[in-house]
């Protein structure tokens, strides 16, 4: 069994064979009450901006739209950051800083469907106060600051809501998505591992969303590649700790863990 000591030193030595990918809510971003108010922490993005010169691969895996992610990161054009890809929506959409293409699947039918409905859905279900967030191939139903009770109480007839239509159901902090099914960001990060071929991987997340991830380092691990999972904690999601290798007091430990990497990567 390798430490996590050991992956870090691995990383040091060959950071062109590294892949590091990080969820951003919870992760990048302190968690807030207004979701287009979560901005990446400035340390994060400065570390990134000086890894992503000298690591083989970094990604943002994120259940947020890329151009959201894009602008709440303030990533875009960003110097040292010329090899940043980011998989959005669970992997839905693809962008990558290299051409700066997106790609983007059509608004589904059933979202439509939903769209037109769900205000009213949630009324009769007495769910006042509850926020949607329309992301164009998904809708999020966010509880944070109303009654905690809510959430649980919507879990089941928002599960079979989403099997009537054909649609996944992705629950996070204080969140319920409903979004087309097929993918995750485990499927995600195969793929970019597929792409890059890296010999280290590094995966970073705080919520149920980034378990699939996990799960796909995990298999890195079994084909011989050194893997590296960190959880950053929070009193709201205790799901990644038992997983984790390294577990960090939320976004301002991941900002300060990042600032020491790229201190013996790549000093300033
Ligand atoms: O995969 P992630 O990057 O972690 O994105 C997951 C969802 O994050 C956002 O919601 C969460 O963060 C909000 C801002 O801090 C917070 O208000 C909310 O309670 C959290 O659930 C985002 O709004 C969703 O679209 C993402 O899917």
């Amino acid at each position: 069994m390798t430490s996590s000591s050991d992956v870090r030193d691995a990383v040091v030595a060959d950071p062109a064979g590294t892949l590091l990918a990080l969820d951003f809510d919870g992760t990048l971003a302190h968690i807030v009450d207004d979701p287009t108010r979560a901005f990446a922490h400035h340390d994060s993005v400065e570390a990134l901006a000086r890894l992503g010169s000298v690591l083989g691969q970094i990604a943002i895996i994120t259940g947020r739209p890329v151009r959201q992610a894009l602008a709440l990161g303030g990533f875009e054009g960003l110097s040292g950051l010329g090899n940043l890809v980011i998989h959005g929506q669970y992997g839905a959409e693809r962008w990558a800083a290299a051409d700066g293409a997106l790609t983007q699947p059509e608004r589904p039918r059933a979202i439509v469907e939903l769209a037109a409905m769900l205000p009213d859905w949630l009324d009769e279900r007495g769910a006042h106060g509850v926020r949607l967030e329309d992301k164009g191939i998904a809708i999020a139903i966010h509880t944070r600051g109303i009654d905690p009770g809510v959430l649980g109480e919507l879990a089941e007839p928002v599960a079979r809501l989403a099997a009537d239509l054909g649609l996944a159901v992705e629950p996070g902090r204080q969140v319920i998505e409903l979004r087309a099914p097929g993918h995750d960001k485990g499927d995600s990060l195969r793929a970019i591992v597929a792409d890059v071929r890296p010999r280290q991987v590094i995966f970073g997340g705080d919520d149920l969303g980034d378990l699939p991830a996990y799960d796909a380092v995990d298999e890195f691990r079994t084909h011989g590649g050194a893997g590296l999972l960190i959880c950053s904690a929070s009193e709201e999601q205790d799901a990644l700790v038992a997983r984790a290798d390294l577990v960090l007091d939320g976004p301002d430990a991941v900002a300060e863990w990042l600032q020491a990497l790229a201190d013996d990567i790549a000093p300033s």
